[in-house]
């Protein structure tokens, strides 16, 4: 779908270093983005249409990463995609795959990461915006790497909502929004699968050196002046 110029993926992720070492002084818009062009000698089209920037946002349930898009959003522009809410939207739309959706968040099982990637592909392709967070995707290896093979690009940066499970377990039984998965069963099987799926995959972006570990213990706040250096320093507004 989207090809690469050579250079920028190393561009981003060595930068990265500096940008969490040197917070304010990293790159900027002008370098990150003017880059980021399709290439028509790799067969992109030459209307030099931007590839997306793409941060994956990650943590376990009730980590906190869906509040801390919003407040993402609010300060740097970046589009909100979430993968659960794509998902509950086409379980109350009805859609032929809904009720295989409903059972499986039910189960705190993972959705088939066919389903889950054409609507996360559709989200950024329907967008006027080029600069993404995608929100509890991926969830596990086989969720990355039908990303990777569709969407034919990885992530830019990688943050990973880092909190007690105790926490998280609080959070969610007070979330409060009528969720059917936000029950004591439901999320301790969803902590086993977070354990077991999606820590390989932030491993995974961790050898990479994509990872932004954020400590997600604290108020909102807190949490989000750990945030606000990642993206300040990369100028994504
Ligand atoms: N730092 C925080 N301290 C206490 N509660 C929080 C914090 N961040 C989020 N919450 C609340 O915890 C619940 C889960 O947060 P949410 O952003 O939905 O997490 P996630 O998307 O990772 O499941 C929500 O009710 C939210 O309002
Ligand atoms: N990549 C994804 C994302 C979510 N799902 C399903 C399974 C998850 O338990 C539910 C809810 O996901 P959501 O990201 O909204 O959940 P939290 O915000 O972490 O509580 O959706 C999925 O199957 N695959
Ligand atoms: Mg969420």
């Amino acid at each position: 779908m989207w090809r690469r110029v050579a250079s920028l993926s190393s561009l981003v992720s060595s930068s990265k270093s500096r940008i969490l070492n040197q917070v304010g002084c990293g790159l900027n818009a002008c370098q990150v983005f003017t880059t980021r062009v399709l290439n028509p000698a790799e067969g992109g089209v030459s209307d030099r249409r931007r590839i997306p920037f793409v941060t994956f946002v990650l943590g376990g349930p009730g980590s906190g990463k869906g509040t801390q898009c919003t407040k993402i959003v609010e300060t740097f522009g970046l589009t909100h995609i979430s993968a659960g809410d794509l998902l509950r939207k086409e379980i109350s739309s009805n859609s032929e795959n809904g009720s295989m959706i409903l059972n499986t968040i039910k189960e705190g099982k993972i959705v088939p990461s066919e389903v889950t990637v054409k609507l996360i592909k559709k989200a950024i392709e329907t967008s006027e915006n080029d600069r993404f967070l995608i929100d509890g995707f991926p969830r596990s290896e086989e969720n990355r790497i039908a990303y990777e093979r569709v969407i034919g690009a990885e992530p830019d940066i990688v943050l990973f909502f880092d909190c007690p499970e105790q926490e998280m377990v609080k959070r969610v039984l007070n979330r409060n929004q009528g969720r059917i998965d936000d029950n004591i069963d439901t999320v301790k099987e969803r902590l086993k699968v977070f354990a077991e799926l999606n820590l390989p995959v932030i491993k995974h972006y961790s050898k990479k050196g994509k990872l932004y570990k954020i400590d997600g213990t604290g108020s909102e706040d807190e949490i989000f002046e750990r945030v606000r250096p990642v993206f300040a320093a990369l100028s994504v507004r």
